[in-house]
């Protein structure tokens, strides 16, 4: 049978986005991996499957490009905002979202970061706002959790770092049992650059997550006051937080077509 499905992006970072509200859709590793292959498949970062939730408007399940499912994604919220239209709440494995299309892309309340080093997770206890680790020239990190974890490195010249090296390195380190998303940025003019390596895709054209992660960060560090102008590859978002409360993120996200696949010729 064909299924419909949606091709989507935010600032670059892409999705194939299956409705799966009507009728539901098997999506295991191995499917996952095979659709989004740029060479054999529809190709993409993450694969995005709405499904009808209990306790919010419907259910954004999310699986990497190397078919791990995980728990968030900021910019496929905002594209499953755009197709939800107006206002939605969100389930996500990571905590229920909050939702709001604009125009050409969408508002959403991400939730509260958490910074409890078991809450990353980390392996062992340390304080995850200066750890006490690095690699190479990379040192001094925070890690946060915005629904999945991100360590931040805060460096001179964000484009400088070697990521497509030293990314992977960091995200199969052991001290990160659920493997970790890999955020390199610099402070220009009270603003953030800012280069993701992100667990089970690679480098990205921009991370939804790891901009609220990296703002998060910079803002408890007091390095730049919210709301933030987060600067990646791929665009722009705006990040609002203040201690205490609710990640605010705000962005574009882009209809691309709509098509269809036979999912049983894949994998
Ligand atoms: N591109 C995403 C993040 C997707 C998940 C991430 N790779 C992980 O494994 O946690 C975003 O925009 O936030």
């Amino acid at each position: 049978m064909k299924r419909r499905f949606h091709k989507m992006h935010g600032l670059g970072n892409d999705f194939v986005i299956f409705d799966a509200r009507e009728t539901p859709l098997a999506l295991d590793a191995a499917r996952a991996r095979a659709i989004a292959d740029r060479r054999t498949g529809i190709g993409c970062d993450q694969l995005i499957l709405i499904e009808p939730s209990a306790i919010a408007d419907m259910k954004m399940r999310i699986f990497n490009a190397d078919g791990g499912e995980v728990e968030a994604c900021g910019n496929a919220s905002r594209c499953v905002a755009l197709l939800a239209g107006g206002g939605a709440r969100i389930e996500t494995s990571g905590g229920v979202i909050g939702a709001a299309a604009l125009g050409d892309g969408a508002t959403i309340d991400m939730g509260e970061p958490r910074f409890g080093w078991d809450e990353i997770p980390l392996a062992y206890a340390m304080d995850s706002s200066a750890m006490p680790v690095g690699w190479e020239e990379l040192r001094d990190p925070a890690a946060v959790n915005v629904g999945n974890p991100h360590i931040i490195f805060f460096v001179e010249d964000a484009d400088a770092v070697d990521l497509e090296r030293l990314g992977p390195l960091i995200e199969h380190d052991p001290l990160f049992p659920q493997r970790v998303n890999v955020n390199v940025a610099s402070v220009e003019d009270g603003a953030l650059r800012l280069r993701v390596w992100e667990r089970g895709v690679g480098l990205t054209r921009a991370c939804g997550t790891g901009a609220c992660a990296t703002a998060v960060a910079a803002i408890r560090r007091q390095l730049v006051r919210g709301p933030v102008e987060v600067h990646l590859p791929g665009g722009t978002l705006s990040i609002d937080w203040e201690p205490g409360s609710r990640i605010r993120m705000t962005g574009p996200a882009t209809h691309v077509f709509t098509g269809e696949i036979e999912l049983e010729a894949l994998a």
